[in-house]
């Protein structure tokens, strides 16, 4: 079939709202369903966060991602919270991002095509229903845009009135990414500043440093010539946006039509992933996510089936497109060499165009003695290098990292050159869901991962 009859075929069986036959996990049981109806209305009249050309654009830079002329770095939080909308935590956040983009492609020597975990990753999909907390049971947390974190029964009821403030948080956030990206402060020539805030003092920001004043001085000698270094490419990034495609019915209500192309976009962010507990075949997610025209992550964990993955990637990337899907491998260190080589071989044979990311986080999780969730730093790096190692034997490409992180201080993930152990984890936890790494630890993982891209 052609790809302009393919596209029809698809428009004819699918609409936004399709997904509604379909059978759904992590469904949210929304307490007042006309209140639900109400506000899906609202967020359905809201104007779209981004636009379809700039969805366009990150579809061609994953494209050179997946034929290994770019490369990937996909990060933010687990879960943002809607008391961290604001200007400090996300500048912290931005700057961590831009120096870790800047490490890998100094060091690296590649494009880094920068998403992020943000302006709208507020549900999370969980594992148990319930909680106990404090000697009693309560609904789980299940993300801001669904419940409160709170640990009170009535705070933790499904509350749809959260999306909406979900898509306000996100537009806000989505101001700030774009005030900062284009602005100024993302300029090359502030690559000191944007270590000097909080973390000045880590031995590593030291060795950013050094990247940081080669860099300036190359800058320097570019301007001794006489270039020009007032245009974009020395003073603006692009960062896009993304986040899980879990709350269909906000997804839906996002979804508009382009009016050049006439197609189905997603506007609430460039990019969508599925989730490792929702991509079931058949799936109301899968279902949603196969009439997009974003580019679109799946996550895949160990437990998969590989005829439900191959089925999932021809729903997902019907024309075959480089860049339209990404395989994020959530294996874990333990896993990743028994089950990454049969992907890579099934995807191969069927000749399937599909851009390759490790997430070294999810596989990665377990729970200590006292109860909290942890990551060993590690495990992380050791996952990413053998994800390397795997792709180079196979002959194929390492497109990207998609990681959790956070630019504070906190104290989450174990290990790094700050030595965090199991005992210093109560310091500062401040994750809601998941354990992210510190802005020292990704900074580490950045130089870490770009000698990994050198070699
Ligand atoms: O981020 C991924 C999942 O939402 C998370 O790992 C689920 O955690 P849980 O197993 O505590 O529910
Ligand atoms: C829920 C997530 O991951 P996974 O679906 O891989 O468990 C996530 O990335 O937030």
């Amino acid at each position: 079939m052609g790809k302009s009859a393919l596209r029809r075929e698809i428009l004819n069986s699918w609409s936004k709202s399709s997904w509604h036959k379909y059978p759904r996990k992590q469904e949210p049981e929304w307490y007042d369903k006309a209140l639900l109806k109400d506000i899906l209305s609202q967020i359905s009249d809201l104007p779209a966060l981004v636009f379809a050309g700039e969805t366009r654009s990150l579809m061609n830079d994953l494209e050179t991602v997946g034929l290994g002329k770019a490369f990937l770095l996909q990060c933010g939080n687990c879960s943002e919270n809607f008391v961290d909308c604001n200007g400090p935590k996300i500048h912290n956040f931005l700057r961590v991002f831009l120096q870790m983009s800047i490490i890998l492609s100094y060091i690296g020597n590649k494009k880094v095509v920068k998403i992020g975990r943000i302006a709208g990753q507020y549900a999370k999909p969980r594992s148990n229903e319930t909680e106990h907390i404090n000697g009693g049971e309560l609904p789980v947390y299940k993300g801001d845009m669904v419940n409160s974190f709170e640990p009170v029964l009535e705070k933790r009821k499904h509350d749809p009135a959260r999306m909406l403030e979900g898509y306000f948080r996100s537009a806000a956030t989505l101001n700030l990414i774009r005030a900062f990206s284009k602005g100024g402060y993302a300029s090359l020539h502030q690559i000191l500043d944007w270590q000097k805030h909080y973390f000045s003092d880590y031995p590593i920001m030291k060795k950013y440093e050094q990247v940081a004043a080669e860099l300036i001085s190359a800058i320097d000698f570019i301007k001794t010539i006489k270039l020009d270094t007032n245009n974009t490419s020395f003073n603006e990034v692009d960062l896009y946006t993304s986040h899980e495609s879990l709350l269909l019915e906000y997804e839906e209500a996002m979804t508009r039509v382009d009016t050049t192309t006439g197609l189905p976009y997603d506007t609430s962010a460039h990019m969508l992933w599925v989730g490792e507990r929702t991509r079931q075949v058949d799936s109301a997610h899968i279902e949603f996510l196969r009439g997009l025209n974003n580019p679109l992550g799946m996550k895949i964990g160990p437990q998969y089936k590989i005829e439900n993955i191959v089925e999932n990637i021809k729903k997902l990337n019907p024309e075959n497109r480089m860049g339209k899907l990404s395989l994020i491998v959530r294996l874990g260190v333990v896993n990743i060499e028994k089950f990454l080589p049969e992907l890579i071989r099934v995807v191969k044979d069927n000749y399937f165009n599909v851009v390759w990311i490790c997430d070294p986080m999810h596989g990665n999780a377990y729970t200590t003695g006292t109860g909290k969730k942890a990551r060993k730093f590690d495990d992380i790096l050791e996952e990413i290098r053998l994800f390397f190692q795997i792709h180079e034997r196979a002959n194929t490409i390492p497109g990207g990292v998609h990681l959790e992180l956070t630019g504070d201080n906190v104290t989450e993930c174990i290990g790094g050159k700050s030595n965090i152990t199991e005992y210093d984890l109560d310091n500062n936890y401040t994750s809601t869901c998941d354990p992210r790494l510190n802005a020292e630890q990704s900074v580490e993982l950045a130089f870490f991962v770009s000698q990994l891209m050198k070699s």
